[in-house]
């Protein structure tokens, strides 16, 4: 799907299983490199799972992985931390402020983030600089979604991975987050790679999809994909709306 543009991220022929069942299959494909790609298909398909196996949070049992040209098992774990971030949709966070939430990844690498470093990682998510001593307690839904990204953006990813990070959100919260991933990947040219339900949202900010089901890809292709899938049973998926 991809040969105009150079792949972020490769997948060849990849397999993975959990005691004994087979969670994927032959995944083979690439991320365009700069663009946002969405994983999109029915629950229990593999998407988290791909997800994982992005930043090495899982390994596969057969097939390569790239980042860029090299192997994904060639990088130090905390290369590929740095390159590979990673948002969720529960946004996790520890007690305290949200500085102390901002400050952890370089904490972890024995380093300090300065005070006027992390005013502009808010900056960077549209938070003004006082929200750094507010308790993240105390913090919205689609707050706490932006010190998450923040949080990512701290070891200047060239590729973040976001599973589900708008679901819990209400509808202006959700479009602010949009905008907010729009505009880090066009300032930054980071690649995205965004598992979302909503496949308005696939539409309205992806430029490729991948739609999987039963551990398979089982189509690529431009976003526009959706709104005419090849594959009967991609049809019937988003005939019935995001289940
Ligand atoms: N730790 C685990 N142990 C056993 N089975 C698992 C585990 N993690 C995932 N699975 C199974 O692997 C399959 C794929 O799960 P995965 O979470 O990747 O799907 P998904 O497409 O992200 O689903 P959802 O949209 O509901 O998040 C599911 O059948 C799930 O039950």
């Amino acid at each position: 799907m991809t040969t105009d543009y150079k792949p972020a991220i490769h997948f060849n022929n990849v397999d993975y299983s959990i005691e004994g069942n087979k969670i994927l299959r032959g995944i083979t494909g690439s991320f365009p490199e700069g663009k946002i790609t969405t994983l999109v298909g029915p629950s229990g398909a593999g998407k988290t799972t791909l997800l994982k196996l992005c930043n090495g949070l899982l390994s596969p049992d057969a097939g390569d992985i790239y980042i860029k040209d090299r192997q994904i098992d060639s990088f130090e774990p905390v290369e590929l931390r740095r390159k590979v971030g990673i948002a969720l949709q529960s946004a996790p966070m520890v007690n305290g402020t949200v500085y102390k939430n901002l400050a952890l990844p370089m904490e972890l690498q024995g380093e300090e983030l300065g005070k006027e470093q992390a005013e502009s990682l808010l900056h960077d998510v549209g938070l003004d600089g006082k929200f750094l001593e507010r308790k993240t307690s105390d913090l919205s839904g689609g707050q706490r979604q932006k010190v998450s990204i923040a949080r990512t953006l701290v070891n200047k990813p060239e590729i973040l991975l976001l599973d589900e990070i708008t679901s819990s959100l209400d509808r202006t919260s959700l479009k602010e987050v949009e905008e907010l991933i729009a505009l880090i990947n066009r300032k930054f040219g980071t690649t995205i790679i965004w598992i979302t339900h909503n496949l308005q949202q696939a539409l309205d900010i992806g430029d490729y999809s991948w739609v999987m089901m039963d551990g398979e890809v089982v189509e690529t292709g431009r976003s526009d994909l959706l709104r005419a899938p090849a594959n009967d049973r991609v049809k019937a998926f988003v005939q019935g709306g995001a289940e």
